[in-house]
């Protein structure tokens, strides 16, 4: 397992709220971090069919593009009563001609689960895979879960993308409910995070 020595990490996402959360976890660590914004990167195409495989491509893009270490996040969620979609596919259910509409991709989610009859609780997983990426190719990956169920209606407006309608296991409310500090203590982020300090910061 390689160490991070350097100070400046880019991390390669064009998703805000993905950024925020991992410059908070991040920030005991004292490390300057920048994103593909800060540097006009283009938003690479996924088109690997699992979470590592993007994850991959995105921060080795980054890396190329930059010459500075690269940390990606490829993640979304696993839905059982719809064979594990969407998965890898989670962002493109939100795709729309205008950009991205969570609400629309929220409620193909449940509307899917109802057309199958899928028993309750809708078991779900928010799954994270977090890859760091040198400029001499090198890389380290980290995968990290939240186990929890789908609900319905959508509840809260904190968080970002499917957030309203998860709930983790042990909580009475949704990712949606929770403040940023709350989540980034369980979420699958969170958790790919831990093994990410253990290897390369700790
Ligand atoms: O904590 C989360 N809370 C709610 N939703 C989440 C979360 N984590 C991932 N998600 C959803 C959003 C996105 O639809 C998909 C990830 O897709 P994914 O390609 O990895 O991210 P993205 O395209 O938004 O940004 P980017 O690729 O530039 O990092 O899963
Ligand atoms: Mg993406």
């Amino acid at each position: 397992m390689r160490k991070f020595d350097g100070d400046h990490l880019l991390i390669a996402t064009h998703n805000r709220g993905k950024l925020e959360e991992i410059a908070d976890l991040l920030s005991p660590f004292g490390v300057k971090v920048s994103s593909n914004a800060d540097h006009g990167l283009p938003e690479p195409e996924e088109t690997e069919t699992t979470f590592t495989g993007n994850a991959r491509i995105k921060a080795h893009a980054a890396v190329k593009a930059t010459g500075l270490p690269a940390l990606s996040d490829d993640s979304g969620i696993t839905v059982d009563g719809l064979g594990g979609a969407p998965g890898v596919y989670t962002a493109d259910w939100a795709e729309t001609p205008d950009g991205r509409d969570f609400d629309m991709a929220m409620t193909r989610t449940w509307s899917e689960l109802e057309a199958v009859d899928a028993p309750y609780p809708r078991g779900a997983q928010f799954r994270c895979c977090l890859v760091l990426a040198w400029p001499d190719g090198h890389d380290e990956v980290f995968e990290g879960v939240m186990p929890g169920q789908v609900v319905w209606p959508m509840r809260g407006d904190q968080g970002h993308g499917y957030d309203p309608i998860f709930q983790p296991d042990g909580y009475d409310v949704t990712f949606g409910e929770m403040d940023r500090w709350e989540k980034n203590k369980i979420s699958h982020r969170a958790d790919a995070f831990k093994k990410l300090i253990e290897g390369c910061f700790a």
